[in-house]
């Protein structure tokens, strides 16, 4: 991996990161294979509230690891609070994680078994850390907002995202995308898990409080193979490497709780 490049394949896959990113060892890394029946139900978690309502989305760009739309953090217009967090997380971007055709390609599993997709929707502690690259690397900073994707029907409003992700077939691509409010990716129950753990990409820090609601939205199958038309690569390169399989596989629980809503 010259530099610190990083990606899924072979050899510069999962399995490789720990060589540049010793941390991949560490122990609270993610994702994990969440079993229900081994989750603490506790009963000071209370309700998650997503304060979506002003969010203000920027753009959406392919960083050559998945499609990522980006959002105004400079307030806090828009913010996850309660359930296990004591401070509210500003919203900074989302993206998504898939599978091959026909293959899964969640990175958190239930009982063993994975979903087509996972969307992350990640925050930030600006109560405590002045910018996100601080939050990151702080073990309370981050808090990502993981939603199973299964498919079934067309999803009324994943259109919006699939008919932008051919401006940005390429690595390094982004195009406005602006006005788009991720409440309406949100499944009907906010129930949930959550664990401590990390970014499951380099740099792999360990400062992710997971929370993963428990019923998956449901996505078409089209749906999902447009996402299969994104390339990891630039578009100045001459291999052509199809954007799929962009999962870490789930990693040692050791010895961490799981806990679940009530
Ligand atoms: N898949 S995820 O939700 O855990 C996730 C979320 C955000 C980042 N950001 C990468 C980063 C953080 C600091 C510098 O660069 C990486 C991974
Ligand atoms: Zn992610």
């Amino acid at each position: 991996m010259t530099g610190h490049h990083w990606g899924y394949g072979k050899e510069d896959g999962p399995s490789a990161w720990h060589k540049n990113y010793p941390v991949a060892q560490g122990n609270r890394q993610s994702p994990i294979d969440i079993i229900p029946e081994e989750a603490t139900r506790d009963r000071d978690l209370g309700p998650i509230f997503l304060d979506y309502d002003r969010c203000t989305s920027i753009n959406i760009a392919n960083n050559g690891h998945s499609v990522v739309v980006e959002f105004v953090d400079s307030d806090d217009r828009s913010v996850i609070r309660g359930g296990p967090l004591d401070n509210p997380y500003r919203l900074k971007q989302f993206h998504f994680h898939w599978g091959g055709k026909g293959h899964d390609g969640s990175e958190h599993t239930v009982g063993g078994i994975g979903y087509a997709s996972e969307l992350h929707l990640v925050h930030w502690n600006a109560v405590k850390y002045r910018s996100f690259g601080d939050a990151a690397e702080a073990p309370d900073g981050l808090a990502v907002l993981g939603i199973f994707l299964e498919t079934g029907d067309d999803h009324r409003w994943l259109h919006m995202i699939t008919d932008a992700l051919f401006m940005v077939k390429y690595k390094g691509s982004d195009t406005d995308f602006k006005g788009f409010n991720p409440k309406c990716l949100l499944p009907s129950s906010l129930h949930y898990w959550t664990y401590l753990g990390s970014l499951t990409t380099p740099p792999l820090h360990e400062s992710v409080t997971w929370i993963l609601l428990k019923e998956p939205i449901i996505v078409s199958d089209k749906q999902l193979g447009m996402f299969r038309m994104l390339l990891f690569n630039g578009e100045d390169e001459d291999e052509r490497k199809r954007m799929e399989n962009n999962f870490r596989p789930p990693q040692p629980l050791k010895g961490r709780e799981v806990r679940s809503s009530n």
